[in-house]
């Protein structure tokens, strides 16, 4: 007889909300997205709740429809490292993780700004790789444009090959700085490297030693096959927003089940959706919630600007309370929305706006009600025992590892959730009471990984 798994434990991450409309902006209980204290605050509160980190996406160009800044992002998002590297001196065991793309940057840069995020927040660093969205946004760097899409996942892994090179390339030597023999490193040569491959021809010396993990965690974020399996090769996580439960398994299956082609087991890649909440003493009360959260969230401009993603037209003259549009979207590249995921998420133009009028018809529902209900993210809805008890129920039935929350308030959305969800997930005996260890790879149960022999490695 087997004897039963023992319950997962759950993993939890606070994602600061910045961009998207998961974020209330005009909530007048909403801060700013910019101030120190509100990165200050979300993170404190994260660690007071014992959550395994914060988490922050990238985003380096403002997104544009009809050729102006779209009013629902949160304008204005200060730089990754800088607002990490800061959290970093206020906060004591919360890991910090940021995005950055392996598109547009060079590995020696963000290689040596993560292994320096490591260091300075003693083993608390994790870097989210992705591949980022399009021209638009490459029109800020040096290359400018865009790398095709069938070699962004190329230059992605060789990226990060290159990073894990230059992760590694201390393997060994130690700083001693012994005064008496005059002697400062353990051997000599420390940080030396040689890259050559499709993309980077490096060599020289990396400066900053062994980081306290061994190396940050490494995130994946892209959702193709290629993105998955870029994930299952190089990532000790991967961050989805495939957040209900069938959805979920299937992806959780999926992503596991590719694994065990570079070698890796099941407990290698955790897999951590994106999720988030209306909370209420009751789950009537949270459903009422909820359903205002999506009216504050789709404003009938904000409901005209989601129909232009899809149908690829200015739609600033149509009546969001009338019905879905009866005219087809224009198809063909995209001149409407410019920045945006979700516009490349709209892949048949025709069938989505087909699904949306049979929507509006079937339920005689406005343009703005379709939007609201076709676009809703919220995953879990309910009184502290229901999402703790739904939250439990998705982890244990391999549907995900833990959620990385988006409170839909910022900075102190996700307070209620700190004081009353946690504390009901302590109590099922599948979240942490207090931290074990101090880096990130502890609280998310990684081990430290073994350096690759810098004369095997490429
Ligand atoms: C859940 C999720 C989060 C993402 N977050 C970001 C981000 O913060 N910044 C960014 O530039 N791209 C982000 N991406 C985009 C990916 O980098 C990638 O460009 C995109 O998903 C296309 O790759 P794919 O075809 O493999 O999905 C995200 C993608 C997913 C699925």
């Amino acid at each position: 007889m087997t004897s039963p798994r023992p319950r997962k434990q759950v993993h939890l991450a606070a994602h600061f909300p910045g961009v998207n409309n998961t974020t209330v902006w005009s909530d007048p209980r909403s801060g700013s997205h910019i101030e120190f204290d509100s990165f200050v605050r979300f993170a404190q509160i994260a660690e007071r709740a014992k959550f395994d980190f914060l988490f922050l996406a990238e985003g380096l160009r403002l997104r544009e429809q009809n050729g102006r800044i779209y009013d629902l992002d949160v304008v204005g998002r200060p730089d990754t490292f800088t607002v990490l590297a800061a959290l970093a001196a206020v906060t004591d065991r919360l890991g910090l993780t940021g995005t950055i793309n392996s598109t547009f940057n060079e590995p020696f840069e963000v290689a040596s700004q993560f292994a320096s995020l490591d260091h300075l927040s003693d083993g608390r660093a994790a870097w989210n790789v992705v591949t980022s969205w399009d021209a638009f946004t490459g029109e800020n760097f040096r290359r400018g444009g865009y790398l095709p899409e069938s070699d962004r996942y190329e230059r992605a892994q060789a990226f990060l090959d290159a990073a894990t090179t230059l992760f590694d390339s201390w393997d060994g030597v130690d700083v001693v700085a012994d005064a008496e023999s005059g002697r400062l490193f353990s051997a000599d040569e420390p940080g030396t490297y040689a890259i050559r491959d499709d993309f980077f021809d490096i060599a020289g010396r990396f400066p900053v030693p062994t980081s306290p993990q061994g190396r940050p965690v490494i995130f994946q974020a892209g959702d193709s096959k290629r993105g998955r399996e870029f994930a299952a090769a190089s990532a000790d996580a991967i961050f989805t927003r495939h957040g209900t439960l069938d959805a979920g398994q299937a992806f959780y299956a999926d992503v596991k089940g590719r694994l065990s082609r570079y070698g890796r087991t099941h407990d290698e890649l955790l897999v951590l959706p994106a999720a988030t909440f209306a909370l209420a003493d009751t789950d009537e009360q949270a459903a009422e919630l909820a359903a205002e959260i999506r009216r504050q969230q789709v404003s009938p401009q904000t409901a005209l600007r989601f129909a232009e993603q899809l149908w690829n037209r200015n739609l600033s003259d149509y009546d969001p309370d009338g019905p879905v549009p009866e005219f087809d979207p224009v198809e063909g590249e995209h001149t409407i929305a410019r920045g945006r995921a979700s516009v490349r998420q709209h892949g048949d133009r025709l069938t989505e706006a087909q699904r949306w009028r049979r929507l509006g018809a079937e339920k005689g529902l406005s343009l703005r009600e379709v939007v609201i209900e076709v676009t809703g993210r919220q995953n879990f809805i309910g009184s502290p025992e229901t999402i703790a008890a739904t939250i439990d129920r998705y982890v244990q039935a391999d549907a995900s590892d833990g959620f990385i929350l988006v409170p839909h308030i910022t900075p102190d959305g996700l307070a209620e959730f700190a004081d009353r969800v946690v504390p009901l997930l302590q109590e099922r005996g599948v979240f942490r009471t207090e931290y074990t260890g101090t880096t990130l790879r502890d609280h998310l149960g990684l081990r430290v990984p073994t350096p690759r022999s810098l004369a095997g490695a490429r």
